[in-house]
């Protein structure tokens, strides 16, 4: 099994403005060092209106930080207003663009045909994709978590071809857990995580498989990553609330002293 770097990515969703969003990122850069991110990718998605603000201070202090953003239009360029373009995104440096969050599933009416177009435009301008996927509540309890999920990563991954889906990062973030304090358990994750593997492994190979990292999301903290960490297709999280905490998030990150 190739190892996999854990990458723990703060989703800060539509929070702090660029004054703040600097304040954050100095905090994040004062707490970590070079050990935190030789054992652990750190990221950051952060609001268009950032995405400046954090390149020139990552660029200007040569911080070992990723950033990106939260969205990205399937659109190349044009008459899309309100849209920000995968070309856009690359130009400021982003690393990574969330694809398809629940949030815009569900508020923007996202479905699995617009995240594949954004997940192939991200590819298109060097970015790396976080596929975002998970079940409402309505269908775990119908005990259908694992179909629904790997239903969207069929869709969200449709005609990739495997030199770009090797790179992809899926976030697996349960609908019920997000925001909610409702954390599922440890074997919830495994589960479904193990299972996007398992398609990931149908659908191109194994070997492409084991390299993919596969984050959960959904009310993580400190006090709840290690055991989360603990199960073996589990390589990240993508954290929202708690990555709005400096020190929460520097936890998170340090999940293995938790
Ligand atoms: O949606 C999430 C991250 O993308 C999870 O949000 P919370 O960590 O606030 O539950």
């Amino acid at each position: 099994m190739t190892a996999r770097t854990p990458l723990m990515a703060g989703n800060w969703k539509m929070n702090l403005n660029h004054l703040e969003a600097i304040a954050h990122v100095q905090k994040l850069a004062f707490a970590l060092n070079d050990k935190d991110y030789a054992a652990t990718e750190v990221a950051v998605l952060v609001p268009f209106t950032d995405l400046r603000s954090v390149q020139t201070l990552v660029d200007g202090d040569k911080l070992k930080i990723k950033y990106g953003a939260q969205d990205l239009s399937a659109h190349d360029s044009g008459a899309y207003t309100g849209e920000i373009s995968g070309a856009m995104l690359s130009k400021l440096s982003c690393s990574y663009v969330a694809v398809g969050h629940s949030e815009r599933r569900q508020y923007h009416a996202e479905t699995d045909e617009i995240c594949n177009a954004k997940v192939k435009a991200a590819y298109q301008y060097g970015l790396t994709p976080i596929l975002c996927v998970g079940e409402g509540l309505d269908v775990r309890k119908a005990g259908n978590q694992v179909a629904h999920t790997l239903a969207q990563v069929d869709g969200g991954l449709k005609d990739v071809p495997a030199e770009q889906a090797a790179s992809i990062v899926i976030a697996y973030e349960p609908v019920w857990a997000i925001g909610t304090g409702e954390v599922a358990t440890p074997e919830d994750a495994q589960e479904v995580c193990g299972a996007i593997r398992g398609r990931l492994a149908e659908l191109y190979s194994q070997e492409l498989a084991d390299g993919v990292r596969i984050q959960y999301g959904g009310s993580v903290k400190a006090g709840n990553i290690a055991a989360i960490m603990a199960q073996p297709d589990v390589d990240g999280a993508l954290v929202g609330g708690a990555s709005l905490d400096a020190e929460e998030f520097v936890k998170i990150v340090r999940f293995r002293d938790q």
